[in-house]
């Protein structure tokens, strides 16, 4: 057996080859992320320690991180946290891993409060399926005017939500409420934005997603029915009755339900300037309304 030292350098690039050869996509930013996890360190500071020994205690949690990451279970569930938009959330296996794509959906809402809603104040937001909460979250630190409120069906997934605006320090401008999409809310309740990334993959397509999305991340929050537009269509019926007239609907979609997605916003009576939009990869992934 080889004698040479299990240095940081030696641990990540056996442990890279390791997870390239289990499919991960991302096999040694997994490993950094549970290495610097395991040396409760940064990530950047495993580049100025590579010829260190991690300790054995380091080691033995280390290698209990590799041998479940192996087993497909996701790396921000064995570390409980995920970055989106450049902020912490903390995340279990009651919520969706906040995803890159989804800081698009923020980006063209905080563009919104600072263009046609510049004037508004409060600037009232639903997020839609908050999850971890990451979009509400969000937009209530980059825009001091929003008022939020956050809806999900589950309420161990508010409970994360919840923790994670705390921790953030938007409390106070974030109401949360368990509900069917805007079903739960006060006659009242009316928004200039309402913003969503739902359930939109279809039953046949959940079955080809891997398994460690499948066996780790809550179905409910992935799966919208035998099309995947069943929870888009509901949202768009509800949402215009629950926006103030020129209110926007941005909605996260996958590119294969966009074009159908376009065409129910359309020829929905409530909205004009129906339009998709692009991530930066070229994909169609925002639908975007006005209400008339
Ligand atoms: C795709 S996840 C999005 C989570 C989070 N907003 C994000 O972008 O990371 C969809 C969320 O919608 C919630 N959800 C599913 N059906 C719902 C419904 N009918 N009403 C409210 N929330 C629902 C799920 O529990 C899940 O948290």
């Amino acid at each position: 057996m080889s004698q040479e030292p299990w240095t940081v350098l030696r641990l990540l690039e056996w442990t890279t080859d390791f997870f390239r050869k289990h499919g991960s996509d991302s096999p040694r930013l997994d490993a950094e992320v549970l290495l610097a996890h395991a040396r409760e360190c940064s990530r950047m500071e495993l580049y100025t320690a590579f010829n260190e020994e991690p300790a054995e205690p380091q080691r033995v949690a280390f290698r209990e991180l590799v041998r479940r990451r192996g087993e497909g279970v996701p790396v921000a569930q064995l570390v409980g946290f995920k970055e989106f938009y450049s902020l912490k959330f903390r995340v279990d296996e009651h919520v969706l891993i906040p995803r890159p794509e989804t800081e698009h959906l923020v980006v063209e809402a905080l563009d919104l409060c600072k263009s046609d809603f510049a004037g508004t104040d409060p600037i009232r937001i639903a997020d839609v399926g908050t999850g971890s909460g990451a979009i509400a979250v969000a937009l209530a630190k980059h825009a001091d005017k929003a008022k939020l409120t956050a809806i999900d069906i589950s309420e161990p997934a508010l409970e994360i939500a919840r923790w994670n605006a705390t921790h953030h320090e938007v409390d106070d401008r974030i109401e949360f409420v368990q509900g069917d999409l805007l079903d739960a809310l006060d006659d009242q309740a009316a928004f200039e934005l309402i913003c969503s990334n739902p359930p939109y993959v279809s039953e046949d397509e959940y079955e080809e997603l891997s398994e460690s999305v499948r066996l780790y991340e809550p179905v409910e929050a992935l799966v919208s029915g035998p099309t995947g537009t069943e929870t888009i269509q509901r949202l768009i019926d509800q949402a215009s009755g629950r926006l103030v007239s020129g209110g926007a609907l941005l909605i996260e979609l996958s590119p294969m339900i966009a074009t159908r997605c376009l065409e129910m916003l359309q020829s929905s009576d409530g909205f004009t300037d129906a339009r998709l939009v692009k991530d930066l990869a070229g994909h169609q992934r925002l639908l975007v309304g006005r209400r008339r």
